[in-house]
């Protein structure tokens, strides 16, 4: 049976919240009490189902149920993680903690999406302290890992299970070890703030050329490597200590004006608000939504790709949606060899579709290469195997593109073996959504000594199990479009 979120605010960050949970496999139960919350959800549940699905290699999990209810009794009945996400306010969040606590279950987690508030102030005036933790999260929440852990001794008890909950819907949890005002991440967020609202008021920069100068140079690396590595860097070969040698001095000069807040005159919010406007107000904001989210998708599966950082996060979390062998590693998985073997099953990324609106092309050739590269594990051509110096080169491709297809959509990939003896693989991949055929690949593989880079026989470790499959096969019938050229049908 699916876990129970019930999400207490559904907001800017409730909505994120609700789209992270429910993407993840569970059912959400939402309460609040603006009569526009179920439309605004459902907006950014669009753009979530469009984007997180694709940064994982596996299928995530059926989503959930989604409910809306008119109390916030009725909302947390049978949940065992409730996301607060009120508006900041330490007397409105004190009152709701209150409220859902008579009627939530003793051991379900209180996590606050709080941006500021120490967790001893939220636990204040609570009837069980115990269960309320901060869990502050970045927005996007459904696609940013990050989620900064903050509890009291109080907590003690329960943060580890509150740190592998968060795991399990892919965030990374930062156990924050002390209570601060606005944590870690924030302080840093609002420093910068700060500066960039006197560039504004002292007419030294507008708001477009302070993005530019976050965008077009330090955002970049901060998303990889964060503040210290890349500093680390700056210091040349000498690191970190010529480099506070070199910039440490500055600190006092100052080139920041630090803890000072330009006053928020209403003349300042025009000017900030009218410079928005003319930088960024040919977008709505949901239009604005979608290209931050293919933006941070493209990113993370770059990082992915390179197993670094928030990528590296992404490809552990595939590894657990593995583990109930959706996708086999070895021939022995293989749960019955008189069928076709399902050797993909993913969403597509919004980084893979195009100015058509749908998977391009080369998409294609990448989701049936991952099948290729699937099927040689299961015979036994794994990264073992290839260390040792034989491999499959792929000779020739035949792709029939038969339906199309968009972002987030679940596609599986079902393989036949067509031939395998000798040096030849002779691979027949079909492509689907649901029962719908959105294409077909043909391959033909060659083994290849990596050493001469030329023809040869595979070992015995992968030949006998290729043949194996090959064999059960056969007694398939010939998949539609096999051997076709192009234009014959
Ligand atoms: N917006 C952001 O970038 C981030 C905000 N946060 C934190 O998340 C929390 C919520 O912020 P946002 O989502 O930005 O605010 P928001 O204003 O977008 O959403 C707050 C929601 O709470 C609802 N609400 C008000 N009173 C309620 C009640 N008694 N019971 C249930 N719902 C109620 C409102 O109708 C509204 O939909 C704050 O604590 C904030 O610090 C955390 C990370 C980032
Ligand atoms: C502006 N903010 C303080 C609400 C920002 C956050 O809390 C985190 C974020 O998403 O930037």
């Amino acid at each position: 049976m699916a876990q129970v979120a019930a999400i207490i605010g559904g907001g800017v960050i409730g909505g994120g919240w609700a789209a992270r949970f429910l993407l993840n496999g569970w059912d959400v139960r939402v309460f609040d009490p603006d009569p526009e919350a179920e439309r605004k959800i459902s907006e950014v549940l669009d753009n979530a189902r469009a984007s997180l699905p694709g940064l994982y290699d596996m299928a995530m999990p059926d989503e959930g149920k989604l409910t809306y209810h008119d109390t916030m009794s009725d909302a947390v009945a049978g949940a065992s993680w409730i996301q607060e996400s009120v508006p900041e306010r330490l007397e409105l969040k004190r009152k709701v903690y209150q409220m859902l606590q008579e009627h939530c279950a003793a051991d379900a987690i209180i996590g606050s999406s709080t941006s500021g508030f120490k967790p001893s102030e939220l636990q204040g005036c609570a009837t069980r302290p115990e269960q309320i933790v901060v869990c502050h999260p970045f927005n996007p929440a459904y696609l940013l890992p990050l989620i900064e852990v903050v509890g009291t001794d109080a907590n003690e008890e329960m943060l580890g299970g509150v740190a592998d909950t968060l795991r399990g819907i892919g965030m990374y949890p930062l156990m924050v070890k002390k209570e601060i005002d606005a944590h870690i991440a924030d302080r840093f967020l609002e420093a910068v703030w700060r500066e960039a609202l006197w560039l504004i008021k002292d007419g030294i920069a507008t708001t477009e050329e302070i993005d530019e100068a976050i965008r077009m140079g330090f955002g970049l690396r901060w998303a990889q490597m964060g503040l210290f590595e890349t500093y680390r860097i700056a210091g040349g070969e000498a690191g970190m200590r010529h480099f506070i040698e070199q910039f440490g001095p500055c600190l006092s000069w100052p080139w920041t004006k630090l803890m000072d807040v330009p006053e928020l005159t209403d003349e300042l919010i025009d000017q900030i608000a009218d410079q928005s406007d003319a930088q960024s107000g040919q977008y709505s904001i949901r239009e604005l939504e979608r290209h931050r989210d293919a933006n941070l998708v493209g990113m993370m599966r770059t990082l992915k790709a390179r197993d670094w950082g928030a990528g590296a996060l992404l490809n552990t979390h595939d590894k657990t949606m593995n583990q109930t062998g959706a996708i086999a590693e070895r021939l022995a998985d293989v749960s019955d060899l008189t069928k076709p073997v399902k050797t993909v099953e993913r969403a597509v990324p919004i980084d893979w579709t195009d100015y058509n609106g749908h998977m391009n092309e080369a998409r294609y050739l990448q989701a049936f290469g991952d099948a290729t590269d699937r099927l040689m594990l299961i015979v036994g051509c794994t990264p073992e195997y290839i260390a040792e110096g034989g491999s499959y080169f792929t000779a020739e491709t035949h792709i029939r593109h038969i339906d199309e297809v968009h972002a987030g959509a679940k596609i599986r990939v079902e393989t036949q073996v067509m031939a395998g003896a000798g040096k030849k693989m002779h691979l027949f991949h079909a492509m689907y959504e649901g029962e719908r055929l959105l294409a077909t690949g043909e391959h033909m593989l060659i083994h290849v000594s990596l050493e001469t880079r030329r023809a040869s026989e595979p070992a015995p470790s992968v030949a006998d199990p290729l043949a194996r499959l090959a064999a059960a096969h056969a007694k398939l019938p010939r998949p539609e479009g096999a051997g076709a050229a192009v234009g014959v049908r």
